[in-house]
């Protein structure tokens, strides 16, 4: 089976900066990896590669079996959350159909503007947006606006699923909601997801595989290899303490080779401890 998203021996480097060098990996069809890692680890840049929008310093990277290019339809992306100017008068609906921009519709003008019109009516439904899709973007609140987004990423049916954080800003009933739908969304039509967060608990239940990235090394595997005290120890090269409370992972003691912002992941967990 070809890989949806395959790296070889890639690496990527800024100036003397190595941000991951020797990275194989092949992400299968419907496979949900969690890309995590402190701050300035290079996980938005992995995207920003697969997305063709950064070339490689060394080896390869294929989508779905060609090397990557800007623009392919076979991509949906969630970007990391910007704040969207309040004059934007864009509607919400036109927002999720951008996410159809370049796919094919027939030659029959009607039908294929009603199937369109379905396909946007579907995407916004399924992240709870119907109510406000007619609202201009800029009005709307930050998690709103990120439920767009994930419509907009998920309404051209994409092969590969990029997401830069796309829980940030969503209160925990909607973090619920839109792991759940990416993580459907890769069981059911078999798109492979590749989702960067500083928290997995959030979506542990959909996780297959984790990509661990940091200061230039990396970890790839299940999350019950990936995440234990000794993995993390080994990464991070200090003592990290990784605990399960209940169905949570627990993270503590990364912030040694972090700062105190990089440890988003390890301090909002232990938190619940107390
Ligand atoms: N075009 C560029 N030129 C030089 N350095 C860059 C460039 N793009 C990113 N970097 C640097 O590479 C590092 C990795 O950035 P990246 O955004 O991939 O990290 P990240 O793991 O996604 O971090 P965060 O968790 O903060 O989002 C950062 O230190 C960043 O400043």
């Amino acid at each position: 089976m070809t890989a949806a998203v395959r790296l070889r021996q890639a690496r990527l480097a800024y100036g003397d900066r190595v941000l991951w060098d020797g990275l194989d990996l092949d992400v299968a069809p419907g496979e949900f990896l969690a890309v995590l890692g402190p701050n300035g680890s290079g996980k938005t840049s992995l995207l920003r590669v697969l997305l063709g929008m950064h070339p490689l310093s060394g080896g390869t990277a294929e989508v779905g079996g060609e090397p990557v290019r800007r623009g392919s339809t076979k991509i949906g992306y969630i970007p990391q959350q910007r704040a969207v100017d309040t004059s934007l008068t864009l509607r919400g609906r036109d927002l999720v159909g951008l996410g159809l921009d370049g796919h094919r519709w027939g030659p029959f003008a009607l039908r294929a503007r009603a199937a369109r019109r379905d396909r946007i009516d579907a995407a916004l439904t399924s992240v709870g947006a119907a109510g406000y899709a007619k609202a201009p973007v800029g009005l709307l609140s930050g998690g709103e606006q990120q439920r767009l987004r994930v419509a907009q990423a998920l309404v051209g049916e994409p092969a590969v699923l990029l997401c830069d954080e796309p829980l940030l800003s969503l209160d925990l009933a909607h973090q619920r909601v839109v792991s759940a739908l990416i993580g459907e969304r890769a069981r059911q039509s078999g798109a492979a997801v590749l989702f960067v967060t500083h928290e997995i608990n959030p979506v542990l239940d959909q996780v297959d595989r984790v990509l661990y990235l940091v200061d230039g090394r990396f970890r790839i595997g299940p999350p019950a290899e990936v995440m234990t005290t000794e993995t993390l120890s080994e990464l991070y090269r200090t003592r990290v303490e990784v605990l399960r409370l209940r169905d949570r992972i627990v993270v503590v003691g990364a912030e040694a080779e972090t700062t105190a912002e990089d440890c988003r992941h390890v301090r909002e967990p232990a938190e619940e401890l107390r």
